[in-house]
């Protein structure tokens, strides 16, 4: 089954809610944990365990893995298959993109047969242009896996670049959902290639019927709420995953506390968009 038809499914399931795991210095800190491999290690387990049986996607922030080199790394591995064990889907966090034959070996580190770090789908920067990420979508697509583009980010200083107005007239980030819409179109019941649009926007202007997923974050900590999500994707509501970290991390690391904070966002966030 594509990604795009499991992820539908499994929102239909589970609510549309994408949980960040972002394991930040502070947050360690704040579950009395220690900044180094073991306190990682630790805060990744609670995280799965209490996060994974509740939320249709699972994003983990590659950069925060990172942080600790191969042994981070190695942490990183086992969220993925701990949470995709748990039956959540997981987006790593890593926002890729280069030339294409760069991107071909991203692709193989993530989607291929001997990918030790098989997740269900990545995060893309499609601004070396879009061509550059095709060995991306086609190898995301032959193994059944899909991406999220960015499109218009949740940061203040994304609409200098994103928002600027090409030769044609359109957005830069409107060229991106162009072609997203190109890629996915026809596929039932939703497309594998999906955007990344901040929750924190203002008004856009943009159509987001690419049929596609769309990644919000900016959800809790950077100030997106139910009615932001509404407001900023209008008819395309209903394909939106909110994703927050830390404003749910923070309600750790006791898991039922975790989970309840899960269960809370996750059906504001499904009564908002319907
Ligand atoms: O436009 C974007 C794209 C990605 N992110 C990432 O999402 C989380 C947000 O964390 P919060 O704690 O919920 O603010 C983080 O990993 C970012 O790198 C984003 O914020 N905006």
């Amino acid at each position: 089954m594509t990604f795009g038809a499991r992820l539908y499914r499994t929102k239909q399931a589970r609510g549309p809610l994408c949980v960040g795991i972002d394991p930040h210095a502070s947050l360690l800190r704040e579950w009395g944990l220690d900044d180094n491999v073991a306190g990682l290690e630790q805060f990744a387990r609670i995280a799965v365990e209490a996060l994974a049986p509740e939320a249709s996607l699972i994003k983990p922030q590659s950069a925060f893995f990172e942080r600790f080199g191969s042994r981070g790394i190695a942490v990183l591995e086992q969220v993925c298959d701990d949470a995709r064990a748990a039956g959540a889907m997981v987006l790593l966090d890593v926002k890729r993109g280069d030339i294409g034959s760069t991107s071909q070996a991203y692709a193989d580190a993530y989607f291929g047969a001997t990918s030790t770090l098989a997740v269900d789908a990545i995060t893309v920067s499609p601004y070396l242009g879009f061509g550059s990420i095709q060995p991306m979508i086609d190898t995301a697509l032959a193994n059944n896996a899909g991406l999220f583009v960015l499109a218009m980010t949740s940061n203040p200083e994304g609409p200098q670049f994103q928002m600027a107005r090409t030769g044609s007239g359109r957005t830069v980030a409107g060229t991106v959902l162009d072609s997203l819409a190109a890629a996915n179109a026809g596929c039932v019941p939703l497309g594998s290639l999906g955007a990344v649009v901040g929750a924190t926007l203002a008004d856009t202007g943009e159509d987001f019927a690419f049929n596609g997923p769309i990644l919000a974050p900016g959800v809790g900590a950077q100030g997106g709420t139910p009615a932001d999500v509404r407001r900023i994707f209008g008819s395309a509501a209903s394909n939106v995953l909110p994703s927050s970290s830390r404003d749910i991390l923070r309600a750790g690391p006791d898991v039922a506390a975790l989970r309840e904070a899960a269960r809370r966002v996750n059906g504001e966030f499904a009564e908002a968009l319907g």
